[in-house]
């Protein structure tokens, strides 16, 4: 009798389980959405979406279920529409951007939105007032660093890094990066030296929101675990922390720089000095975070195309010719400048072209929609991840025939279908798919373009580029074309390659410039310093009172941030939704 009770509960619960499941898996798929994979309940498409190298599969999807410019999929609860046509995103993230605009939720930061008011990630932040803000003050502090052509900090860094490469070429990953950070640090905080843990610190971050980071980032549920037995949240906790810290502690400093009146100018300086006295930025905390990010985001998103340019160039030795011609007609035996741009349109092309053969974004960065809309028949609800994926719209046979291969006469051509004249101005990188879309559009894009002009000019101007010889075989090496990591931002794998100085009095010259900048880098600051010592001793040169808050009130106020922190960590280990 207790057998056949137990029997019948199990079918009819087996019976309601199917039910169930069906209902959803024909919800999953309603042919009323737009096309996509199969979806399975519950899971999507979780179990079939490798983590590495994700836009290839992307990409297979696309081919696919493409035909009309997008398709969708999910993944555990979270629903995704896949755009693989330009016209699909310009008329989804552009012309419908008022709600287009906001950012998905990236489960292993915490309040990585702002939503909860963390205000720390400018990249990642919803649709909210903290964005609004902190993208307006963004934008102005970096197009004033691109008109004021950044002090020369993009020649002395170059400078420097091809000093670095004649020294010690191996290193030239580390070094690159290297470039990138000091340039960073020198616009937000004018110190080139904190670049190494500034790197590392981005690097933590790029990790850690990565879908091919933490786990917890693809089986989001298990974030939720209690912190004593949730590694990666603990491992967060620290990182974040850490990370909070040092960006405050570059703030004190560079107050406490000011109050002596031995500050140069920088973007901290421009913030305490100026803006923190008519801006609606809340308080130290947010400043730190919004500067800290400013120079953290600088880093790998140009380090990328520059690493790819180096592979590039040693696959493609004749393009590098070219390039080292136009440099030597245009630039004499200078190294080439801002202000040489207009002139080397075929240093652009192979740079643009670089960044479309080998796009360092290659799944884009996603949206998330506001509001319920319909597109060309389609219902997509609120809260759908728009995905722009990068690598399908640079890989468009239409718009760049032969995809699969690096051709910049595309750019430089008529008869191309990208070609654009005149050439004192195009080809730009400025606009392409890669910087994203709409109100979210990369902010970065003219500092981009004029570092990659700076670094891959005074690379053609030093040295040729060349593979690595085998020792044993004496036959070239050369850089692998498809090793990457899988980051939200990729780079290449470690390779090795050849730095070869274009000759013995170009190797003298390199190294002598950059002794030259040093020196006089060295007496500016020492110069600058003396002065304000100087004038120390005179009243009115001082900072008034009011524009300066004093070092303890900036030390209330980390005071205050650390309670905010203290009271983050105690809801999220109740595992409230600010985690
Ligand atoms: C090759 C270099 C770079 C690439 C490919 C790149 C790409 C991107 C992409 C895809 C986005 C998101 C766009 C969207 O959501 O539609 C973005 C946002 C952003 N980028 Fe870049 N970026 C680069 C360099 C830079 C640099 C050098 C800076 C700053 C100095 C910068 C600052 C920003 C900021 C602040 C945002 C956030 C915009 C917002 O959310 O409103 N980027 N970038």
């Amino acid at each position: 009798m207790q057998l056949v009770t137990v029997g019948l509960l199990a079918v009819v619960l087996i019976g309601a389980a199917i039910v169930h499941l069906t209902k959803i898996y024909r919800q999953l798929n309603d042919p009323r959405a737009p096309p996509g994979p199969i979806q399975i309940p519950y899971l999507g498409r979780i179990h079939d979406l490798p983590i590495e190298f994700m836009w290839l599969k992307f990409k297979e999807w696309a081919d696919k279920y493409g035909a009309n410019g997008f398709y969708r999929t999910s993944m555990l609860g979270a629903e995704f529409l896949i755009i693989t046509d330009e016209k699909v995103a310009e008329d989804l993230l552009v012309r419908r951007a008022k709600y287009n605009s906001d950012r998905p939720n990236i489960q292993s930061l915490f309040d990585s939105k702002s939503t909860y008011g963390s205000m720390e990630y400018l990249p990642l932040m919803g649709k909210n007032e903290y964005w609004a803000r902190q993208r307006k003050l963004s934008h102005s502090y970096i197009t004033e660093a691109t008109n004021a052509r950044y002090n020369g900090v993009m020649y002395h860094e170059a400078k420097r890094w091809v000093a670095r490469l004649i020294d010690n070429p191996d290193n030239f990953q580390a070094s690159l990066e290297d470039m990138a950070s000091k340039v960073m640090c020198t616009l937000t905080w004018d110190d080139p030296d904190l670049s190494e843990y500034c790197t590392t610190s981005a690097w933590g971050l790029l990790r850690q929101m990565s879908p091919a980071g933490p786990l917890t980032n693809v089986l989001t549920p298990l974030w939720h675990l209690p912190m004593f037995m949730n590694p990666w949240k603990r491992a967060e906790r620290k990182r974040h922390d850490e990370q909070q810290a040092w960006w405050m502690q570059r703030l004190l400093t560079v107050r406490a720089k000011m109050a002596e009146g031995e500050m140069r100018p920088c973007w901290t300086r421009q913030f305490l000095e100026k803006t923190a006295l008519k801006t609606t930025i809340s308080g130290d905390h947010e400043a730190s975070s919004l500067l800290g990010m400013l120079a953290l985001v600088g880093i790998f998103t140009v380090a990328g195309p520059l690493s790819y340019w180096l592979v590039t160039m040693v696959h493609h030795p004749s393009w590098q010719a070219a390039v080292q011609k136009e440099i030597d007609e245009q630039c004499g035996d200078e190294m080439p400048t801002i202000e040489d741009t207009p002139r080397l349109p075929i240093l652009r092309a192979c740079i643009k072209e670089t960044m479309r053969w080998k796009p360092n974004v290659p799944t884009g960065v996603a949206h998330e929609t506001e509001a319920d809309d319909v597109y060309n028949g389609y219902f997509i609800p609120k809260g759908t991840r728009i995905l722009p994926l990068d690598w399908v719209f640079l890989r468009n046979p239409n718009k760049y025939p032969d995809p699969d291969s690096f051709r910049p006469e595309r750019w430089l051509e008529p008869g191309w279908p990208t070609f654009q004249a005149p050439l004192t101005q195009y080809p730009t990188i400025k606009g392409m798919t890669s910087f994203g879309w709409g109100q979210r559009q990369c902010l970065g894009m003219s500092l981009t373009q004029d570092e990659l002009i700076v670094a891959c000019g005074a690379l053609a101007w030093a040295f040729t580029l060349k593979p690595k010889v085998d020792p044993v075989t004496g036959q070239d090496v050369m850089p692998p074309l498809d090793k990457s990591n899988s980051l939200l931002i990729i780079k290449p794998d470690p390779f090795q390659m050849r730095f070869v100085p274009r000759s013995e009095r170009r190797k003298a010259q390199a190294l002598a410039i950059w002794e030259q900048s040093e020196s006089s880098d060295r007496a500016k600051r020492n110069e600058f310093l003396q002065k304000v010592r100087e004038a120390r001793n005179v009243p009115q040169l001082q900072v008034p009172d009011t524009m300066m808050p004093s070092i303890d009130d900036a030390l209330d106020e980390k005071l205050k941030h650390e309670q905010v922190l203290i009271s983050i960590n105690r809801v999220n280990s109740f595992g409230s939704d600010l985690s």
